[in-house]
């Protein structure tokens, strides 16, 4: 009883939530509207037209349009046997439904059933499925349906059944396809290694990825076996008289287009808008239903916004709008901690009031809040932080990497004193080597697996220093060796997955650095590796960053590996940096409860025995930011004032500090 109403008012919430989601597109709105007005008509219509529709009135053939005089049914005119159109399309509008919704619906179930069935398994069901297809495919479908319907007596349903076995093998091809790419993936062979069958596997883990694209499918089938049914009409082997379609009523027009327009344009108009809605409505649903589209959603919203406001496409005078509020403690500019020294000469890279927001169907969500730091050359600064907490976006957005769906909001990246948020695209690619340049996590997916690894480490000598291919695959090869790289010059010629997980990261260092980048930026460049290698690749990143006097940010969540490998360390914590400064002071004591929690949770000799510490809680999540101190749930020190007032990042002693209301309190412990 309990569990019913619940699942009552889940799907309450659901349906509000999708009625909002709608409210909020214009066009999908619309489209919805013509929809219910045809699904009306098509339900109501044979209840208010009555008989009209087929009674021949031969005292008012065709009758013109926009009158009024003979009653609403003569509103669009009438035709030549004096039928009133407008009482004709209401009618209409059933019998085309009758036959295009069924017919969709059936082969969307057939197909999609047996494409996903076939793409799981593979094999011999899949090519027996595939032949299937291609055999019904080499007709064309409406030619196939000319022919049945010429053999059997035209009728609705031989209409629906004809339409609905043509449109099988599109859907089968569609599930068959995406299924078979799904089948690799590895949450579909974890699925099946605790044991889950076929149909629950296709259910859970295939068909949510599927339905969006069969949807959109869908709809445009509908709009097909409209006009299918239209043209079988027009042909005379659609919908028999009496029985009235619209497809049928364009065809009875045709002939009287010159004197009696009315009579064809109006089904005519009636067919076009229904399947515009339909394809409207159907791509609607899929930028909301599928996440691999949402963020289209946001771009598009953001789209509009721009042409809208005059000020959305420009980046705000005032840095920092994104968090700007009742509760914002920092002014403009103060990311950079007062008490800490101003940016130096010697700074070569510095991140100012930095702002990023991720775009949602929901709305922006503020991503990366006022971030600032700088990084001198030769130095390492680590940015930690739990997951979630902003660091990847921070970087993507200095390095020019953001996704289409997130944009930089405020702020100012500095190189050599030079705004890169201020460049076109052609300087900063120019900038995109020599300048900033980034070593990814994961290198297997960084690298191309269908070009060699010396063509790849030659691209930038050949963009940038204009090298032939030879010079540029020898300087390639002498970048392997600074590496690490064994017999360099012969496994120049291999791909990456003929390296090592460490080798392979070796080979991204290599192209990160082979333009000697002012500032390289190191997204957890060590994580998939084992102990042994992490050391390795960060003694290499160690010895390039001396030798080039690069500017390294090293981003991490692992303390150990910054206090090893840091000079400075930036902690983040919900997309704001809330302590700065030399790594073994900040360590040794730090100044905001937030470091001190992580420090605590670090496993250490001393801990041998007793319970770890850990930070209570977990991160909030971007969209939900608590107001004033976004840590202060979770923090041991928290006051009233944490509630309302959002601490800014103030110094707290030489070098260091921290955005905490008792940042000096903890300094002068
Ligand atoms: N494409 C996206 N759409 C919506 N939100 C996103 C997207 N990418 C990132 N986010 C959100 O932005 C926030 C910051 O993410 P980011 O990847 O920068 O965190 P991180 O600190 O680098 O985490 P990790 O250490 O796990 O890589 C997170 O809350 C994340 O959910």
């Amino acid at each position: 009883m309990m569990r019913k109403a619940t699942s009552e008012t889940g799907g309450a919430t659901v349906r509000r939530r999708w009625f909002a989601l709608l409210l909020r597109d214009r066009f999908a709105c619309a489209a919805a509207l013509v929809l219910v007005l045809v699904a009306l008509c098509a339900v109501l219509g044979p209840l208010l037209a009555g008989d009209l529709a087929t009674r021949q009135n031969l005292r008012a053939p065709g009758r013109p349009p926009f009158s009024l005089d003979h009653g609403w049914a003569y509103v669009l005119g009438s035709d030549s046997l004096g039928r009133p159109v407008a009482a004709r399309l209401l009618t209409a509008a059933g019998t085309t439904l009758a036959v295009a919704v069924p017919a969709v619906l059936c082969s969307l179930a057939v197909g999609s059933m047996w494409g996903m069935w076939a793409g799981y398994h593979g094999g011999w069901r899949e090519n027996v499925s595939l032949r299937v297809a291609d055999v019904i495919l080499s007709f064309p479908s409406l030619l196939l349906a000319v022919v049945v319907l010429y053999v059997f007596s035209p009728s609705a349903a031989s209409i629906v059944l004809v339409l609905a076995v043509a449109r099988i093998p599109v859907y089968l091809r569609t599930a068959r396809a995406e299924a078979a790419e799904l089948r690799s993936r590895l949450f579909v062979d974890a699925a099946r290694t605790f044991g889950t069958g076929s149909w629950a596997a296709i259910r859970r883990h295939v068909a949510p990825s599927v339905l969006p694209t069969l949807l959109t499918v869908a709809a445009l089938d509908f709009c097909f076996v409209m006009l299918a049914e239209s043209s079988l009409s027009f042909l005379g082997i659609g919908i028999q008289p009496p029985d009235v379609s619209w497809g049928l009523m364009v065809a009875q027009g045709r002939q009287e287009l010159q004197s009696a327009w009315w009579i064809a344009l109006f089904p005519g108009l009636a067919i076009v808008l229904t399947t515009v809605s339909a394809t409207v409505l159907a791509s609607w649903a899929r930028m909301t239903t599928d996440p691999g589209q949402r963020w289209r959603e946001g771009v598009r919203r953001r789209g509009w916004r721009s042409r809208w406001s005059p000020s959305a496409n420009t980046r705000p005078a005032t840095r920092g709008s994104a968090v700007a509020g009742p509760d914002t403690a920092a002014a403009p500019g103060a990311s950079r901690p007062a008490g800490t020294e101003p940016p130096t000469p010697a700074d070569v890279l510095v991140v100012d009031d930095l702002s990023v927001d991720v775009h949602t169907p929901a709305g922006p969500v503020h991503v990366v809040r006022r971030v600032g730091f700088s990084v001198r050359s030769g130095e390492t600064l680590a940015l930690l932080g739990e997951s979630g907490c902003g660091k990847s976006m921070t970087a993507h957005a200095v390095a020019g990497l953001l996704d289409p769906v997130a944009e930089v909001v405020g702020g100012q990246v500095l190189l050599d004193g030079e705004d890169l948020l201020g460049l076109g695209a052609r300087a900063r690619r120019r900038l995109a080597g020599p300048g900033v340049a980034m070593v990814f996590q994961d290198a297997l997916s960084a690298l191309n697996p269908v070009l060699t690894v010396g063509t790849q480490l030659a691209e930038p000598f050949v963009i940038h220093e204009g090298m032939s291919r030879r010079a540029a695959k020898a300087r390639a090869v002498e970048l392997m060796e600074r590496v690490g790289i064994p017999e360099a010059r012969s496994r120049a010629d291999a791909y990456p997955h003929q390296f090592s997980g460490g080798m392979r990261q070796r080979l991204l260092i290599a192209t990160a650095v082979a333009l000697r980048p002012r500032v390289l930026i190191a997204d957890e460049p060590t994580t998939a590796l084992d102990v042994t290698v992490q050391a390795q690749i960060m003694d290499l990143l160690g010895e390039l960053r001396g030798e080039q006097r690069t500017a390294l940010v090293l981003i991490t969540h692992d303390l150990g590996l910054a206090a090893e490998h840091a000079d400075r360390v930036a902690v983040m914590y919900a997309g704001t940096v809330v302590e700065t400064g030399p790594v073994a002071e900040v360590f040794g004591k730090p100044h905001h409860p937030y470091t001190r929690g992580l420090l605590a949770s670090v496993p250490a000799e001393r801990h041998r025995g007793s319970r770890l510490n850990s930070i209570p809680g977990s991160p909030p999540d971007a969209g939900a930011v608590p107001t004033g101190c976004a840590f202060r749930t979770r923090c041991p020190m928290a006051r009233e004032r944490c509630a309302t007032h959002r601490p800014a990042l103030t110094g707290t002693g030489i070098g260091r500090a921290a955005a905490c209301h008792f940042g000096k309190e903890l300094a002068d412990a």
